[in-house]
């Protein structure tokens, strides 16, 4: 027995976060008075003995800002200071920002250029008549994508509006394109970050934030509420509820070009309400073969149970997961392995190796602009991932460095193809299955994807099988009154709300003697006998008359390639006068592209057909925009 004790209590004890303490750093804070130092807007700011804390705020919908600010916590923590990254949903920003403090903003934009769920708060406090920010220093970076028609509008609102509201420039704006080069972005950004962040405060150097610890209690359950400081993915798969799978299908008429598998989740059992056209998160799950192997690697074993224990009170570092956890549910849940490879992983990599040159010096150089092409080959042809990366190098390392490494699980987001009213029991989603071609021929299944396609298969041998899911808001709604006419573009799985919407209208219909508006859908994929998801249900829909008109693009069944976007065009006159007269709301789902080059058809219509310039019809768009007469959900 006392040897059992003594064996447990032999903990692996391994600094996560493995910071090298700067003495230098300590020597000058020690030797230092307090100072006056210039800010970049000519300010003056007096650092105190005292540590100043700085904020890295975030807002994030897919955890990528969650991510950039986590990194920038523990970069500046290895400078030594005294960093946190905080979820912006949870500040009080009276009490936080009017005092003198350094925020650092990583701000991402969503839907049409608006806040991310977590950041529309602090948007709309920020827009308030005078706030006291002025003893508030700042920097803000932006996260968006070019592809979208309001280009990072968030980080630039941010920024602006801090101005505005006469908080101190502490560094100057970013922002990266998420369509190509986001990473490099924010790398070149945050260069002279800490140094000019150095003039302005005094370090102080940090230890490692948490240890690892073996334990003997019993791991914890997901569903308790559990308290702590987590990271921000960690903290929505808890608040997450797991939800009971009904069945997997396959919606294409065959399979040559791709898979398309709707999924349709069991709600009653958990008591969960939910509206027509939300969005759902789903938390995907590593496969068992690959955490075995994992763990193998690591020198684990899959049924070890850890405790995560906080070395520092003061740290306030956020935790990865809840513990005490198994080996096993640590690798499933929360680490992301299998995701993009990235240039901060690869440094974090050549600093475990540091004792391999050769190692060291190869991942280095991926990161450097003479690297450059080879780590976009890894990227994009190769899709190699950050265990392969390991393996192929040989690098030696423990379960704490690999926590430390990869970063959380994010939740992937559909929109819901059916409507509360009809089936309030049960919510339904297509997901069209990412393959990847790799260039030795092989494939590389999405994580979801996998997951999604190894569930099909436990439900076929009679499994229950429960997966964990949120859901959220989305700017789909029906129009509030309801006999006001709609137009739904729809390619591919854009099709997803519309299924909802037209299970509503039946139900609606029923009641009603006559009809008072029209439904009109534009369907469109490659082959008619191919990729048509949804077809029976929507010839049903169409015989039925709850579709009014159905216009569909097969692009590849005849010579000329055809898209929804030519069958817009076709229409164009009915289409101009429905939009002039505000009969319609047209709701626009599915790519980037085919939404942008719907809404620039839109604008051609509007100038052909009526007097206006370019620019009073783009002032038109953003009115029924506004007004929600042109909604768009794009991805
Ligand atoms: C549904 C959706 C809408 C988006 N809307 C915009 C937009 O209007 N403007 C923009 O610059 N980027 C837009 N983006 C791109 C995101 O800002 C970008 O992918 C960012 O890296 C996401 O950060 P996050 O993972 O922290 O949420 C959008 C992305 C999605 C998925």
């Amino acid at each position: 027995m006392e040897i059992q004790y003594l064996l447990a209590s032999i903990f692996l004890v391994v600094g996560i976060l493995i910071y090298s303490l700067k003495s230098k750093f300590e020597k000058s804070r020690q030797n230092q008075k307090p100072q006056e130092v210039k800010t970049d807007s000519g300010k003056k700011i007096n650092c105190q003995e005292q540590l100043i804390p700085i904020s890295i705020y975030f807002g994030t919908q897919q955890g990528t800002a969650a991510r950039f600010a986590k990194q920038l916590s523990e970069e500046g923590k290895e400078h030594g200071f005294l960093t946190t990254e905080v979820d912006l949903n949870e500040v009080e920003f009276d009490k936080e920002m009017t005092k003198g403090k350094f925020g650092i903003f990583c701000m991402a934009t969503h839907g049409e250029g608006d806040p991310t769920d977590n950041a529309k708060k602090f948007i709309s406090w920020l827009q308030e008549p005078q706030l006291s920010l002025k003893d508030f220093n700042f920097t803000v970076f932006g996260l968006g994508n070019r592809q979208y028609e309001h280009y990072n509008k968030i980080g630039k609102l941010t920024n602006n509006l801090l101005e505005k509201q006469n908080a101190i420039r502490c560094y100057k704006y970013g922002e990266g394109d998420a369509n190509s080069t986001l990473e490099d972005d924010f790398i070149d950004w945050k260069k002279d970050l800490w140094n000019v962040l150095k003039e302005l405060i005094h370090p102080t150097p940090q230890g490692s934030t948490f240890k690892l610890v073996k334990s003997n209690k019993e791991e914890i359950n997901f569903d308790q509420t559990l308290q702590g400081q987590f990271d921000f993915q960690t903290k929505q798969f808890l608040k997450a509820k797991y939800c009971q799978v009904v069945s997997i299908t396959q919606l294409r008429q065959n399979q040559q070009d791709g898979s398309t598998l709707q999924i349709i989740f069991d709600t009653g059992r958990e008591g969960i309400e939910y509206k027509t056209a939300m969005n759902l998160g789903v938390y995907p799950e590593n496969n068992d073969e690959q955490i075995l192997e994992i763990a193998n690697y690591l020198g684990e074993n899959l049924n070890t149970i850890y405790t995560l224990e906080q070395l520092e009170e003061t740290n306030k570092a956020k935790m990865p997961f809840p513990s005490p956890l198994s080996v096993k549910k640590i690798l499933k849940h929360f680490l992301d392995f299998n995701g993009q490879l990235m240039k901060n992983t690869l440094t974090k990599l050549a600093k475990i190796s540091s004792e391999d040159e050769k190692v060291r010096n190869y991942l280095l150089h991926l990161t450097t602009e003479e690297g450059k092409k080879e780590f976009q080959q890894m990227v994009d042809e190769q899709k190699t991932t950050i265990f392969q990366l390991i393996q192929r190098n040989n690098i030696k390392l423990n379960l704490a460095q690999f926590i430390e490494l990869c970063p959380r699980i994010s939740p992937r987001l559909f929109t819901i193809a059916s409507s509360n009213i009809k089936s309030p029991q049960q919510v339904e989603i297509a997901d069209s299955l990412l393959i990847d071609d790799l260039s030795d021929g092989t494939q590389k299944i999405g994580l979801c994807s996998q997951y999604f396609l190894n569930i099909q298969q436990r439900l076929l041998q009679g499994e229950s099988v429960k997966v964990r899911v949120d859901f959220r808001e989305s700017s789909f709604k029906l129009p509030d009154d309801p006999n006001k006419s709609i137009i739904m573009i729809g390619p591919g799985t854009g099709i997803a709300p519309f299924i909802g919407f037209l299970q509503e209208r039946e139900i609606f219909l029923q009641n009603q003697a006559q009809k008072q508006n029209e439904y009109i859908l534009y369907f469109g994929c490659k082959h008619e006998n191919g990729d048509f998801i949804y077809k029976d249900q929507l010839r049903e829909f169409q015989r039925r008359k709850i579709i009014d008109k159905f216009y569909t693009a097969f692009s590849r069944d005849q010579e000329k390639k055809i898209y929804v976007q030519d069958l817009l065009k076709h229409n164009s006159e009915e289409l101009f006068n429905q939009i002039i007269n505000d009969k319609v709301v047209i709701y626009i789902c599915g790519s980037t592209n085919m939404g942008n080059s719907v809404q620039h058809l839109i604008k051609e219509i509007l100038i052909k057909y009526s007097n206006w310039s370019e620019h009073e019809a783009e002032e038109r768009i953003q009115n029924m925009q506004k007004q929600k007469f042109l909604i768009k959900e794009l991805w």
